[in-house]
């Protein structure tokens, strides 16, 4: 963002972890490892226009847990289901995931459009609803085990404009001896934001909370009431069969359909997976092939109570 585009009354959305001298980005900046950037107006205006009030009815909303706490925002999954009803997982540390349903009709058009700039398929697509600038997402680095190697992901933003803020990882100090970077990149309503493979592996990503109130905020910040829904489209290499009780693929111990083995409930494998994606979150030196080469069939973290 240019500050001739800033309104007089803008006042940066706060941010704890920097002090003030974050770079601001936007389309056509050098972002983070150089593998990520912005695309605006990713659909044509008379889908922008209306997607958000459609998917707002269309999506089946729910509520996710991480740690017996509600995450703050609403959730939803889509994915590509196969004629035998197999289907796309992405697994990442949570106590439950949503289900995954077959794309919705506005999101299945947003996917199109997605496909058509990158020059990837996606067939698994995380949907969240910030209904409020109270909303958030803490500081992460996405969980790659099931994640096509070399691939993109991508958020497309409708609604309020938030601000993704990208910082190296702690361990990267180590090697530079300087400070922890930061980068902050607003997203507008109709932007697409294209994580590269090497920016997720050194650096974390979140959006902050803006709990300013609207009359501090851009028009851009203010738009759709101040509410945003992002969808994070990733190009999955992991399979479930139908009724989930195989799993194969990328992630998997059987890399093909045909071998495709039982999946397993916590326990040791569960404990496992779970350091892994620790790991994941904060080397940016992390090797994916010593901690997920060999796959994993582990879907629920802890067994079921009852
Ligand atoms: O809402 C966003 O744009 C970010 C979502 C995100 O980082 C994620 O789902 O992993
Ligand atoms: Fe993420």
């Amino acid at each position: 963002m240019q500050a001739a585009t800033k309104p007089p009354h803008y006042h940066a959305p706060h941010d704890p972890l920097h002090t003030g001298e974050a770079s601001i980005l936007g389309a056509g900046d050098r972002t983070a490892e150089g593998d990520t950037y912005l695309v605006q107006d990713i659909l044509p205006k008379e889908l922008a226009d209306v997607a958000f009030e459609k998917m707002i009815q269309e999506v089946a909303w729910n509520t996710m847990f991480h740690r017996g706490g509600e995450v703050p925002r609403l959730v939803a999954v889509e994915g590509q289901v196969n004629a035998d009803g197999s289907f796309p997982i992405y697994r990442h540390p949570a106590d439950s995931s949503p289900p995954l349903l077959p794309f919705s009709p506005t999101v299945s058009l947003i996917r199109e459009h997605v496909e058509r700039v990158l020059n990837h398929p996606v067939n698994h697509v995380l949907i969240q609803h910030y209904r409020t600038g109270a909303d958030y997402i803490s500081e992460h680095s996405d969980k790659t085990v099931d994640v096509v190697r070399g691939s993109n992901i991508v958020n497309v933003s409708l609604g309020a404009q938030r601000v993704m803020s990208l910082r190296t990882k702690k361990d990267v100090l180590a090697t530079t001896g300087g400070k922890r970077t930061t980068q902050r990149v607003p997203l507008p309503h109709n932007s697409m934001f294209v994580m590269g493979p090497a920016t997720n592996t050194r650096w974390m990503h979140s959006i902050h909370t803006d709990k300013r109130p609207l009359s501090m905020k851009s028009p851009a910040e203010f738009f759709q009431g101040g509410e945003r829904i992002s969808l994070t489209f990733r190009h999955i290499g992991t399979f479930l069969t139908k009724g989930e009780g195989r799993i194969w693929g990328q992630g998997a111990t059987a890399k093909s359909k045909e071998d495709a083995r039982p999946v397993v409930v916590g326990g040791p494998e569960a404990e496992k997976l779970l350091a892994a994606f620790g790991k994941e979150n904060h080397e940016s030196a992390f090797d994916w092939e010593e901690w997920y080469g060999k796959g994993s069939d582990v879907l629920h973290f802890n067994p079921p109570s009852d």
